[in-house]
């Protein structure tokens, strides 16, 4: 994320990108919530409704009487949306005006980023696939469907997939796998050592990871995930690892590296890495944790095998990729030349307005979009 994006996760529902700059701020909508549909179409009234609330003062903020003779003034004619691109509800939109999304695209992903398998095609266990059926996911990603038979084998994998096209899934799902099917000798330590660690660029990402993995453990009674990621006391979280179960640990380096210098049996805890995930490889790279993530690797075994996945394979990545993988590691490419980043279901708005009404905006813009789902919690800010 670069710098001056707010990213607003939330559960069940839209993740909301805002972007601000010092005069205008972007909404980002993804498509990847079970009420995508609607929140699509009412993020585009909500809009609409924000700037016009806006423009006769009566929106929250805009209370002030200061900030209203400034907006009424019209001295610079603020807020005004300069661009709208709703590609993926305008593209779907059927005859009554709602747009139209297959129950695939509402369980998640594009439906052209699903594959012609279905999970229940795959070689795995029974417990994980009850998971995969509850988190409704029928079809497997083409990055899922690719990578899945060659993390299976054990072989460590470069893997370049767009952002939204269920990554997650793709390196979770197998090493859950591999960790199951761990001999009962090493079972008997498994509430002590840490046999799969994912590390991801921000914290909100590495809530989402768990959030995934917690849908996949659901049948795996005796696998527990944990998150470590800072914002919170240290101490707090060396207690949740140590009263719960933590095979697998998510978490952001800069903490990790904290655990390794000042929780006490933390290294060797890592001494049971069989899995390791480095999660959105060049944005870990390009927020400068090269050296945290190095002095990691070097405190898990040099026999685990090694996951990155990356949505661009920059110089950096390559680099990397040579020090954590084993010479035979294979590189998976499931992005086609010329493609965009993010994939077309992300629809993006941008706004222009002073500075001082964009934490209005965003509130207001929020407040509509929330009041939509009973359901929809937003979860988390960062800026
Ligand atoms: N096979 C599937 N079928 C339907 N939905 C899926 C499937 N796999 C994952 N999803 C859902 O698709 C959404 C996007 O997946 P995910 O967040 O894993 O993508 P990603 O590529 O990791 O994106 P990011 O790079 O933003 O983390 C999530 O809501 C996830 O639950």
């Amino acid at each position: 994320m670069a710098g001056g994006d707010i990213l607003l996760r939330t559960h069940g529902g839209l993740p909301v990108l805002a972007r601000a700059s010092p005069c205008s701020l972007r909404l980002r909508f993804t498509a990847s919530g079970r009420r995508a549909p609607s929140s699509l179409a009412a993020a585009k009234v909500d809009i609409g409704d924000v700037v016009s609330q806006l423009r006769s003062g009566s929106a929250r903020g805009a209370a002030d009487p200061k900030r209203q003779r400034r907006v009424s003034e019209g001295v610079l004619a603020f807020p005004r949306v300069v661009t709208s691109r709703i590609r993926g509800a305008d593209e779907e939109e059927g005859q009554g005006g709602a747009p139209q999304l297959d129950a695939e695209k509402i369980g998640g992903v594009d439906g052209s980023y699903l594959s012609e398998t279905r999970f229940d095609q795959c070689a795995i266990s029974e417990l994980s696939l009850k998971g995969v059926k509850d988190a409704g996911y029928g079809r497997m990603t083409q990055v899922q469907e690719a990578t899945l038979p060659v993390i299976l084998q054990g072989k460590d994998v470069l893997a370049k997939a767009k952002t939204g096209t269920g990554k997650t899934v793709a390196f979770l799902l197998p090493a859950i796998e591999v960790l199951s099917k761990l001999p009962s000798s090493q079972r008997s330590q498994l509430r002590s050592s840490i046999n799969l660690l994912v590390m991801c660029p921000t914290r909100e990402l590495a809530n989402q990871v768990a959030v995934e993995a917690k849908k996949l453990l659901k049948y795996h009674r005796s696998l527990g995930v944990q998150v470590v990621i800072g914002g919170t006391r240290i101490t707090q979280e060396q207690r949740n690892m140590q009263a719960n179960p933590c095979q697998i640990l998510v978490a952001t380096p800069g903490r990790l590296k904290d655990h390794l210098e000042n929780t006490p049996g933390f290294s060797t805890r890592l001494k049971g890495v069989k899995v390791l995930v480095l999660d959105e490889a060049d944005r870990l790279l390009d927020m400068g944790f090269r050296r945290d993530i190095e002095k990691i690797m070097a405190a898990t075994p040099k026999d685990r095998q090694t996951l990155l996945f990356s949505a661009t394979v920059p110089e950096e990545v390559r680099q990397i990729s040579h020090v954590a993988m084993r010479k035979d590691y294979r590189f998976i490419n499931t992005v086609k030349e010329g493609d965009e980043e993010t994939h077309s279901q992300v629809s993006q708005m941008c706004m222009i307005a002073p500075l001082d009404l964009h934490f209005s905006i965003l509130y207001d813009v929020l407040k509509k979009h929330v009041a939509d789902d009973a359901d929809y919690k937003v979860s988390y800010l960062s800026r």
